[in-house]
């Protein structure tokens, strides 16, 4: 096994540690408040959002230019770009014909892509790749099934309030901790069994970070607790993977980048993201539509999540071949 491409057991220094601080003070002034307000609320998870969210997303050109030459194969920008527009229509299709499947479809990718990026470059073994989606899984039911105030009305509004998703929620919803007590176990024994068969070295400190940014949405609200994970922890975890992949590029007369420069390069991306949430959100007003505006925020946040996994998917499967 090559150590190299394996996390050290001390960790290194890295932003999620701000991340935790970000969440310590939120969760003092809460403390301090009583509740923290529904405007600090967006202006947190927008600031996340926007700094590391839709960034982590908007390198995915860079990526699969980078994953086209280490493979030998000419990269398109204008196919690229045709494909990821496909992805994302035939997706929003089936949202519209199917919204339950569609939901199960984005929880099923979301747990697999989370555990891709929570438990880093282990072998390609299915009892590894078990222990990611369990891992993905219990990080995604935490959140969600800790906050099942808020949870509840979005999931209604997203699947137009399918019979079986909605019941399938209130069932996991009324044993919720024993759920997820069962849940965390089964994934330790799972991790053991993977360990003794295919060891890795294992950064305790990393999944210990984990834990801590989860604990601390556990004690925030919904929107505060998933940007915390999502923006806080799994956006920077995946924005460094990006960084070492782009920064060991096997492009020829690719000059060594650094991380700011990488995020700038993200830019482009993230101002048409924005740009086209602010036209939305400025024309919702005047538009006639009858749909529900919230369910097509999360609609859409699914179709730009689906592509953007592959692309990840097919990255760390590079990672693990050439390290
Ligand atoms: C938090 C949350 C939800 C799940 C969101 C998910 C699963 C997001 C995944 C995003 C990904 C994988 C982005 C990739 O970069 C629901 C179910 C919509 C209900 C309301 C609260």
């Amino acid at each position: 096994m090559n150590k190299r491409t394996y996390h050290p057991v001390f960790g290194q220094i890295t932003p999620t540690y701000l991340s935790i601080a970000l969440g310590m003070v939120l969760v003092g002034w809460q403390a301090e408040v009583g509740t923290l307000s529904v405007t600090v609320q967006w202006i947190v998870f927008a600031s996340l959002l926007v700094s590391v969210g839709i960034p982590h997303g908007a390198l995915d050109h860079l990526i699969a230019r980078e994953t086209a030459s280490r493979a030998g194969k000419t990269f398109s920008l204008s196919w690229f770009v045709v494909r990821y527009l496909l992805i994302m229509i035939v997706y929003g299709t089936t949202w519209f014909l199917f919204p339950g499947l569609s939901l199960g479809l984005f929880l099923l990718m979301s747990i697999w892509h989370f555990g891709e990026t929570d438990i880093e470059r282990v072998p390609s073994t299915l009892i590894w790749s078990v222990v990611r989606l369990m891992v993905g899984g219990f990080v995604l039911a935490f959140i969600l099934l800790t906050h099942p105030t808020e949870v509840t009305p979005v999931l209604k509004h997203m699947t137009l309030n399918h019979l079986l998703i909605v019941s399938l929620w209130q069932t996991a919803l009324s044993h919720s901790w024993l759920l997820l007590w069962g849940w965390g176990l089964l994934t330790v024994c799972l991790f053991r069994i993977a360990f003794q068969q295919s060891p890795v070295i294992v950064d305790w400190l990393r999944l210990a970070r984990l834990a801590i940014i989860l604990a601390l949405g556990f004690a925030l609200p919904l929107l505060l607790a998933f940007g915390l994970y999502f923006s806080g922890w799994h956006a920077l975890n995946s924005f460094q993977m990006t960084y070492g992949y782009l920064q060991h590029s096997r492009r020829p007369k690719q000059p060594v980048v650094t991380a700011g420069q990488i995020w700038m390069n993200s830019l482009p991306l993230t101002a048409i993201a924005l740009a086209f949430c602010s036209a939305l959100a400025w024309w919702w007003p005047y538009s006639t539509l009858v749909e529900d505006p919230l369910r097509l925020f999360f609609v859409f946040l699914s179709l730009i999540t689906l592509p953007h996994l592959c692309v990840l998917h097919i990255m760390n499967n590079q990672l693990k071949a050439t390290g």
